[in-house]
């Protein structure tokens, strides 16, 4: 999580800066009497994939972002650092309603997954930067937002154990 010490004149309830919906994702916790507001990815906006100073993130940072995008895999596949996350769907369908959700956010966003629905009920999304051949904020802010979907209609109940 991003923490950042932000002025509490930001959050005065009579002209408020920062607009009620974003509040909601914005977690505060009080710290030696400053409110300290830990901005979650998801509340976050992807940026523009051609802008030049982007550039793809190391492993180790990869890494570390990846315990605030729970339920997704950071894979090596030949150097190109990827996010990827997997779902059992309960029909073809709702593996096509699943990628319209899924859709709506990256067109949203402005960065965009790669879908692949194979066997007819498997699902899995693939998140990296075409433009830095990596990893960028702009997938875990991705993946997070895809996290905050949801998908329960859609899944297969998990197998009896
Ligand atoms: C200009 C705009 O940012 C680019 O066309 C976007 C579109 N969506 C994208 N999505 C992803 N995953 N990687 C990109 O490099 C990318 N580029």
């Amino acid at each position: 999580m991003a923490t950042r010490f932000l002025p509490s004149s930001l959050f005065s309830l009579s002209k408020p800066q920062v607009p009620l919906a974003a509040l909601s994702r914005i977690l505060f916790a009080g710290c030696h009497g400053r409110l300290l507001a830990v901005i979650d990815l998801a509340a976050k906006k992807c940026v523009p994939c051609n802008s030049k100073d982007l550039q793809a993130m190391s492993e180790e940072n990869a890494t570390a972002f990846l315990l605030k995008v729970a339920g997704w895999n950071l894979v090596n596949e030949n150097g190109t650092l990827k996010l990827n996350r997997s779902w059992k769907v309960k029909s073809f369908t709702k593996g096509l309603e699943l990628f319209q959700l899924v859709g709506n956010v990256a067109e949203t966003e402005g960065h965009h997954p790669d879908l692949h629905l194979v066997g007819w009920n498997n699902i899995t999304v693939e998140i990296w930067t075409h433009a830095v051949g990596g990893l960028t904020e702009n997938d875990f802010i991705l993946a997070a937002k895809i996290n905050g979907l949801n998908l329960h209609h859609l899944l297969r109940k998990k197998a009896a154990a």
